[in-house]
């Protein structure tokens, strides 16, 4: 066992060196890679001839599970293999952390997914929303270095799909994303070293899928209706001879799948406590295995009338075994689907038109194959749904498009992007002054004056938010920042230019100008609230040290899991060859055992940080262990000679 684990060591160090060899091999590509990051499931595309195409993971799936999990031997699981064990590592498995992504610990969406998730979510020092494991005494990440991992995988998907390596990248984010959520999602993409060349929203993308290729066919007004695992969105478009005009868009970032999942969870917790008077919801293995088949059942349901959502064994003495209809569940889900509906009418209302204008309806996202949706969407607008690419897969294939669209692969393809917000400034008494209307086409920049509003006024706070409210308190705010030595001047006098720049990611930048002294100030919007230029970029750098700081740690934690394994091979092999072992060499190398197992309990409870010291001890330990083994083997053969 003990060689085995020499052997084991010396191949891992082989396939270290390997992999830098291939590495270093590897030819870096121009192509544009496509990632739709989605609350359940990712999936990357990139234009091959003139088509879009998914490019398969590992394991040959054209989607990846959104998905990551921190174990206890010091890996980092994403996809299909953190799925898999997510029951027994329910505290360290992260999933639909896109619900956080750009939130604060207080938001109430934040506050209400707290209840049901089995993963701790921890208030940051910048009072956004974390997640925290049960690793190295509480290693917490942003969701943001979540959805790094993910999209860490999906660029690995693509180049092993490609054999080359793969820098630039278009990520999708849901329509109404607000500003900080943008910005966190092109920050998801930069912590792992891509180039995210553009932000563009799900919808839109998915209605590139549908236009491409057949452009003159697709000409006319198309809604694209896309309710996935976490979001839902609506959009509005005008497609013209491969100019894609977005003309409106609504929708809400917390409403999908998940929503009808907790609801089918809470159904089955109610009918188990019923029928035994046992409340699960405290055991959080329990309600993980029963989320699983709460999804299971509802996508069965897509397909056949009737199911059963069976989970042996639950407790100890329980089973759960459950009869569930069609009509059931889309009698569970009428209020979420329901609640989709309200959007639509808006975003019709905002592009000035009625439910005949609609040419085509595009369903996307994976909630739309349940029948009642589709039903409910083709009642709506009086016209069967177009479904002839696949709702998981037509995210991720238009972004794919927009890549080529970037990298001049494709050159007749133009994208109008909108605004999802009005966004505006305070003025006096917590008044709204909006700047830019919702649904403005992007890029796209606004300038407008304004004055102080008392004598000798020397500073202006420009407080920016987001949202349709005429007083600010309704609003949100996304980011503020101070103008100062204005000149002292009746009010009302000094003229004070506020300039409103979004660039094509929907990424605004904002900036004052006194236009007497010509002073400015600016900031790009952050979502963070009163944040400097400075202070913005101490944010970013802090996030980027502290991962490699979590790095930093996790190696170390590896280090430490080997040593123990050495040490538990060790013990085993001495207690085996125990009879041929000289005692003052045996005493040596027990003694040698009691002081590693102690640095290995000082380096758990974080008294010992030295990773010399660790591989030193590991080193020593290998080479007494070694000596100890090969006297004993000389000495059974001698043994066995002398019997012979
Ligand atoms: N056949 C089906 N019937 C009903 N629901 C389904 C079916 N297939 C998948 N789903 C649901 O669709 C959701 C996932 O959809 P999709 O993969 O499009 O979402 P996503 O891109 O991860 O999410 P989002 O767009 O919200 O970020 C999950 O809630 C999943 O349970």
């Amino acid at each position: 066992m003990f060689r085995f684990q020499l052997k084991a060591n010396s191949r891992r160090l082989f396939n270290a060196s390997h992999q830098i060899r291939s590495v270093s091999k590897k030819v870096r590509s121009s192509k544009v890679i496509g990632i739709d990051l989605g609350t359940t499931n990712s999936a990357v595309a990139v234009l091959e001839g003139n088509k879009p195409k998914i490019l398969e993971n590992q394991n040959g799936d054209r989607t990846t599970p959104s998905i990551v999990a921190f174990t206890k031997e010091g890996d980092v699981l994403v996809g299909t293999a953190a799925k898999r064990q997510s029951i027994i590592n329910h505290e360290n498995t992260f999933y639909a952390t896109k619900r956080l992504i750009g939130r604060k610990y207080n938001d109430d969406e934040v506050q209400k997914d707290i209840q049901r998730l089995p993963y701790k979510v921890v208030e940051h020092a910048n009072g956004d929303a974390w997640l925290q494991t049960t690793i190295a005494q509480g290693l917490s990440y942003s969701p943001a270095q979540i959805g790094g991992f993910i999209l860490r995988e999906m660029k690995r998907v693509a180049e092993l799909q490609l054999a080359e390596e793969v820098k630039n990248a278009v990520i999708t984010v849901p329509a109404y994303f607000n500003d900080s959520q943008r910005q966190a999602t092109k920050k998801a993409g930069e912590l792992v070293g891509l180039n995210v060349v553009r932000v563009i929203n799900e919808p839109t993308a998915a209605s590139l899928a549908y236009g491409i290729g057949g452009k003159d066919k697709n000409n006319g007004i198309v809604a694209v209706y896309d309710l996935g695992g976490g979001t839902f969105d609506i959009s509005i478009l005008d497609i013209e001879d491969g100019v894609f005009e977005v003309r409106s868009t609504n929708g809400d970032t917390h409403l999908g799948g998940e929503d009808l999942d907790n609801i089918l969870v809470e159904f089955i917790l109610k009918r188990f406590q019923m029928k035994t008077g046992i409340d699960l919801r405290q055991d959080k293995i329990a309600v993980q295995r029963i989320r699983q088949a709460a999804e299971k059942a509802k996508i069965e349901l897509s397909h056949v009338k009737s199911t059963t959502i069976d989970l042996p064994f639950i407790t100890k003495t329980e089973s759960i075994s459950i009869p569930l209809t069609e009509e059931e569940l889309d009698n569970m889900s009428a209020d979420l689907i329901e609640r989709t509906i309200l959007p639509v009418r808006k975003a019709l209302k905002d592009a000035d038109l009625k439910v005949q204008d609609i040419d085509e309806v595009i369903l996307v996202g994976g909630m739309t194959r349940m029948p009642k949706i589709r039903n409910t969407v083709e009642n709506f607008f009086g016209i069967k749904p177009t479904t002839q690419v696949n709702p998981d897969e037509a995210v991720a294939l238009g972004a794919a498009i927009q890549g080529a669209v970037l990298s001049g692969e494709v050159k007749d393809v133009l994208l109008l992007d909108v605004t999802p917000l009005t966004l505006g400034i305070e003025t006096y008494g917590g008044m709204f002054s909006p700047l830019l209307p919702r649904n403005s086409t992007v890029p796209c920049r606004v300038t407008q004056m304004y004055s102080t509003a008392v004598d000798g006024q020397s500073s202006i706070d420009i407080n920016v938010y987001q949202g349709e409210r005429p007083l600010v308190q309704d609003n949100i705010l996304i980011g503020k920042f101070k103008l100062t030595d204005i000149p002292p001047l009746p009010k009302g006098t000094p003229q004070i230019e506020v300039m409103f720049d979004v660039d094509a990611d929907g990424i605004l930048k904002v900036s004052a100008r006194d236009k007497q002294t010509g002073k400015k100030s600016s900031i790009t919007v952050f979502g963070k609230g009163g944040l400097t230029d400075e202070e913005v970029k101490r944010l970013v750098d802090e996030s980027k040290q502290t991962t490699e700081q979590d790095q930093v740690k996790l190696n170390f934690l590896k280090l430490v899991n080997n040593l123990e394994l050495i040490v538990f091979d060790t013990e085993q092999a001495l207690k085996e060859i125990e009879s041929f072992v000289d005692t003052t060499q045996a005493d040596t190398l027990k003694r040698k055992l009691i002081t590693v197992k102690k640095m290995i309990d000082d380096a758990r409870k974080g008294d010992l940080l030295d990773q010399d010291l660790i591989k030193a001890a590991q080193e020593e330990l290998q080479e007494e262990a070694l000596q100890v083994i090969q006297k004993a083997a000389e000495r059974s053969k001698a043994q066995r000679k002398a019997k012979d």
